[in-house]
């Protein structure tokens, strides 16, 4: 089934919550003492490289795996959209509608009407008979239908084009404002996060690398671009460091509760987009460097 609805286990506060939560599946460890909690009414990013365990945490957070260590709660409804979206091929779109409806303990209908007609959905073709983003369509409209207050989905952006992936994490936007509700979402499109995600959550090798605000953690890392040198021109961790020819670039976080440095010519400084700064963490834990 698409969509799969848990019910409430106390967060004491927070919408998601898990403290040193683990899995494995037979002696591998695919998640590993991962804590974090997600404040009601965020949109949070799951980001990570392939096999990083981003299904496998929103699996144990949705019910759908047990943990084998650590706790995980979510407050309020969960509905939990999983990678492959399947539906019921031989079910048209209006029929997986009004399944939404008989198995939901809440349904709204004109909610999920509406997400459909919005993108085009033909309510009458059977499923099996719908495109793969169309299909992913139905699995969201089902998805906002039963009126999560959190919302998990897994690589969303996948099977939809570049006007629909926009439209999408609108739409998704317009709900979190217009209902409150929180949604974790994992994708490889970074790109795409930016003015979305709100929260970041990364995951290495099953572990969590990185968590918390965006813009807070923006805010602490800082490109410097200047001549070929060992190091940076200020303290902090260096995430990033590239040498090419006579110039060198560093992505470094500076330290926690301090202003920024200022940094004199010929070295140049510049912010560091979501994507500058996963890409630079994923390629750390590639070669080893981290995690
Ligand atoms: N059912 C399973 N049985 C055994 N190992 C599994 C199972 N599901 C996942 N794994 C392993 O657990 C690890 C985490 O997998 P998971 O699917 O959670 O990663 P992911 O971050 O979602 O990856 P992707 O981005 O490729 O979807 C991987 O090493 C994977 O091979």
């Amino acid at each position: 089934m698409t969509t799969t609805v848990a019910e409430p286990v106390d967060t004491t506060g927070s919408a998601v919550r898990a403290q040193a939560l683990g899995k494995r599946y037979r002696a591998k460890w695919a998640l590993r003492d991962c804590s974090f909690e997600l404040p009601a009414g965020k949109v949070a990013a799951l980001v990570g490289a392939n096999g990083a365990g981003k299904t496998t945490l929103m699996s144990v957070l949705a019910g759908l795996l047990p943990a084998d260590e650590g706790s995980a709660g979510t407050s309020g409804r969960v509905a939990f959209v999983s990678q492959e979206k399947p539906v019921y091929r031989h079910f048209t779109a209006a029929e997986m509608l009004r399944l939404g409806a008989r198995l939901n303990v809440v349904w709204d209908a004109d909610r999920a009407e509406r997400w459909l007609e919005r993108f085009e959905v033909p309510l009458d073709r059977a499923c099996g008979k719908l495109s793969g983003g169309q299909q992913a369509q139905v699995a969201f409209a089902l998805a906002v239908g039963a009126r999560p207050d959190v919302l998990m989905l897994d690589e969303p952006l996948a099977n939809l084009d570049p006007l629909a992936r926009r439209e999408v994490t609108a739409e998704l936007l317009a709900e979190v404002a217009e209902t409150g509700m929180t949604v974790l979402l994992s994708t490889h499109v970074v790109a795409e996060l930016g003015g979305v995600a709100d929260h970041l959550l990364l995951l290495a090798h099953g572990r969590l690398l990185a968590g918390g605000d965006l813009d807070e953690l923006l805010t602490r890392h800082v490109s410097y671009a200047g001549p070929a040198s060992e190091t940076p021109p200020v303290l902090g961790k260096v995430v990033e460091a590239r040498h090419r020819g006579t110039q060198s670039t560093f992505l470094v976080e500076l330290p926690e509760g301090r202003p920024r440095p200022v940094v004199a010519g010929p070295w140049v400084q510049r912010p560091v987009t979501l994507e500058d700064y996963v890409l630079a963490q994923l390629a750390a834990t590639r070669k080893g460097l981290d995690a």
